[in-house]
């Protein structure tokens, strides 16, 4: 533990003292005095605020059990059901119709459907590679990942396989055929660009000349027009360049001396304080607030060794081209920034309040990475992130309206504390919590002038649905929950909302993540549904699947499918409260439940074990199939209720479930034996690893809203004091 520094009434731990008032309050005009007196303040008036409504989750959750405990669920009938969730407040009825009425939305979130990637910012590396991924290379993208087969001649080699490369530059240029396509011909038969006064001409290897069926689609050129360096096209909103360079290793190789195809990728990037990060006390968060700052301020940098090489990583600077007239046009250089703060559960050492209590974390997340984004409000920074001077805050877990509202109140009271103009801070509300689907346009009109997205964390939500019906009964595999009626209903419904509540053109309707990092030919095939779904972003797990994944947005019109859409009807409120529950005729084997428990206890503890003795808050894990899987809280969050749940129901016992955590073990062990700082759990499966993985299931049933945050942060406080 630090000192902590007395500042009037609060506690507050050195580093995150020093960081606030020797590197970021310099940079404003608010001086110390009043940053803290009004921080004091806000703990102050809304501590009670947040506590009243915990209180009211768990109060709910309660009842909810009970009415289990003394009721028969009937999926063909919910007629009691739902009267029973109306009159205990978890069901509102919403019948006022209302257009939201956000201002000063930067065009990345208005008008151009694209890849969400998220990042956790406590990475600076990664931060700096996600900030930097709004452009990415194609032909990497392409050479790099299964979209292209890796077998046979095609397989990667050590050195370059120029078999492979072709594969990659026939399907790039089909690419640009079916995006941006010639009156005549195709892209693969082009040798020579040529820029006109008023046009691009295109010289096929026939000698023949063409254009491009829509002219402007072309903008610009990059240096000049006899010798371009680069290309800039335009389709759906999403910028596309050929990058030119006839004496580069590519080049070289190419008819016309394309050297690389370079898209508009992570269009916007959500820089996470929240679920991919494992942050407990004071050190973490100034590490997190550093690098949202460093962000903000448009100097961040990062060096790292790679490759044998050492690499300093920074921000990228805008692309600048000219277009047919010669005037110069500027392309911002980096995807726009959000911030996801924690929600409103967790509380963080880092500040004690006058009562010696630690300060809620949503509050603390918000008054500070506010204030790092002053210098970007204030267009004081050398890279600027939003030129709206809009603040992007993602607001997870929120369950209900009046969450939303608290959000909102505590937004204005930021806003007044830092002297900001009142709706600067802009909320994404992410739909993953049961109370906020089923209640999402009074959500959403809690925030009407400040919503930028609706998400679908179907992660979260997942989870949530598991654990608010506990009781009902045992539910269908975890594998299985995609195909479920309620899942449908949820997609579609936040879709159908968002429509209705005028957020095209003004807010994103986003779909959730991409949680197989390296299975990019199979998101290639699934992942449209995205876009086709109405959703005008989505998230994607790193940059280089943001690059496949925008191929979809070019394919896809979003906004004229949202046309489509609008006054469609929606999803029934029965199909959302439908429960995925097991047929209690079908009966599982012994093997097939056998390898649910183990498939979800390698999760488990894959990811687990990483949170609590590395630190790492988000982690490829491979499943009981070898599939690497992106594992996060959330993921967390559903394996560790789904096995609570089975053990509620008599599914498996606590002893199969023991047996197959400490089996488990004995294989995660074994995938991890390369990493020298590692620690074994077995065979004496004593470590605080084993034990929060254990607890996390067996006391899953009496976490809050079944969330890992309160038992990963303990165990993790633990294995600090007892090993840094
Ligand atoms: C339910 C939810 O809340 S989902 C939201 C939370 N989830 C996330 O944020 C997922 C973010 N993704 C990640 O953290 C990572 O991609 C992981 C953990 C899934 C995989 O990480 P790794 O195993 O290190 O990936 P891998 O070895 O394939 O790639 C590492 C490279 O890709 C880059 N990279 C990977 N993911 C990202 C990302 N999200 N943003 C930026 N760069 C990334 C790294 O910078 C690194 O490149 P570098 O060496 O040039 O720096
Ligand atoms: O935050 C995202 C989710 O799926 O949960
Ligand atoms: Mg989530």
């Amino acid at each position: 533990m630090e000192n902590r520094i007395y500042q009037g009434n609060l506690k507050v731990e050195n580093s995150l003292f020093n960081l606030i008032n020797e590197e970021i309050l310099p940079t404003t005009t608010i001086s110390k005095e009043k940053f803290w007196a009004s921080f004091e303040n806000i703990i102050e008036e809304l501590t009670q605020e947040n506590k009243n409504l915990l209180e009211k989750r768990d109060t709910l959750q309660s009842l909810i059990d009970s009415w289990h405990q003394n009721n028969k669920y009937d999926a063909n009938n919910l007629v009691e059901y739902k009267n029973f969730l109306k009159q205990i407040g978890y069901l509102i009825e919403s019948n006022e119709s209302f257009e939201v009425e956000t201002l000063n939305v930067d065009e990345e979130i208005a008008i151009q459907a694209g890849p969400q990637l998220v990042v956790p910012v406590k990475n600076a590396r990664f931060a700096l590679n996600a900030a930097n991924a709004r452009w990415g290379s194609l032909y990497d993208a392409l050479y790099g990942t299964d979209v292209i087969s890796k077998e046979g001649d095609l397989a990667p080699t050590k050195e370059y396989n120029i078999k492979r490369g072709e594969a990659v530059v026939s399907y790039a240029k089909k690419f640009l055929d079916e995006s941006i396509p010639l009156e005549n011909g195709s892209f693969k038969d082009v040798k020579e660009f040529k820029i006109y006064e008023d046009t691009l001409q295109f010289i096929l290897t026939d000698n023949s000349t063409t254009n491009l069926i829509n002219k402007e689609k072309f903008l610009g050129y990059i240096s000049n027009k006899t010798n371009p360096k680069a290309l800039i096209f335009k389709n759906n909103n999403l910028h596309i360049q050929i990058l030119l360079d006839k004496q580069s290793f590519i080049g070289k190789l190419d008819i016309a001396g394309i050297k690389d195809i370079v898209l508009e990728s992570a269009v916007s990037t959500i820089m996470d304080c929240e679920d991919s990060i494992a942050a407990v006390d004071a050190l973490d968060k100034v590490e997190v607030y550093r690098n949202w700052f460093g962000l903000m301020k448009g100097d961040l940098e990062e060096s790292f060794l790679k490759d044998g090489k050492t690499i300093t990583r920074k921000l990228n600077d805008d692309i600048v081209y000219k277009s047919l007239d010669g005037k110069e046009k500027v392309l911002h250089g980096r995807s726009l920034l959000f911030v996801r703060n924690v929600g409103h559960l967790m509380t963080n050492p880092a500040i004690l309040d006058k009562n010696d209590e630690e300060v809620f974390e949503g509050i603390m997340d918000c008054m500070i990475t506010v204030l790092c984004s002053l210098v970007d409000i204030e267009q004081k920074n050398s890279k600027s992130n939003s030129r709206e001077k809009s603040v992007y805050i993602v607001k997870p877990k929120m369950h209900g309206p009046e969450e939303v509202a608290f959000a909102v109140k505590l937004f204005e009271k930021v806003e007044k504390a830092l002297n900001i103009p009142k709706n600067t801070i802009k909320i994404g509300i992410m739909d993953e919590e049961r109370r906020t689907t089923i209640n999402l346009k009074e959500c959403i009109k809690e925030a009407k002038q400040r919503v930028v997205f609706i998400n679908t964390g179907f992660l979260d939500r997942t989870g949530d649905e598991i654990h608010t019906s506990m009781l009902a009964g045992a539910f269908v595999a975890k594998t299985k929950m995609k195909e479920q009626t309620w899942i449908k209903a949820y997609e579609s419904w936040n879709v159908d909302i968002g429509l209705e509540c005028g957020l095209q053109g003004k807010a994103q309707i986003g779909k959730g993540m991409w949680a197989m990092p390296d299975e990019m030919a199979k998101m290639m095939t699934e992942k449209i549904s995205h876009p086709k779904s109405g959703a005008n972003t989505a998230w994607v797990p790193s940059p280089t699947a943001a690059v496949l994944h925008a191929m979809h947005y070019h394919k896809i019109n979003v906004f004229e499918i949202q046309n489509e859409l609008k006054n469609k009807k929606r999803a029934s409120i029965d199909e959302l409260l439908s429960l995925a529950l097991l047929d209690e005729n079908e009966i599982m084997s012994k093997d097939e439940i056998k390898k649910e428990l183990d498939n979800n206890a390698q999760s488990i503890l894959g990811y687990v074990v990483r949170w609590i003795d590395a630190g790492i808050g988000c982690s490829k894990v491979p499943d009981i199939n070898n599939i690497a899987l992106m594992e996060d809280r959330a993921t967390l969050r559903i394996s560790s209720q789904h096995l609570a749940n089975w053990i509620e129901h008599g599914i498996c016992t606590k002893d199969e479930v023991m047996d197959s955590l400490k089996n488990m073990a004995i294989i995660v062990d074994k995938q991890n034996e390369n990493d020298p700082s590692y620690i074994n759990m077995a065979p004496l499966y004593d470590g605080f690893a084993f034990k929060s993985a254990c607890d996390l299931v067996f006391k899953g049933k009496a976490q809050p809203s079944g969330y890992t945050e309160p038992l990963l942060h303990k165990y993790r406080q633990e294995f600090k004091l007892n090993n840094l």
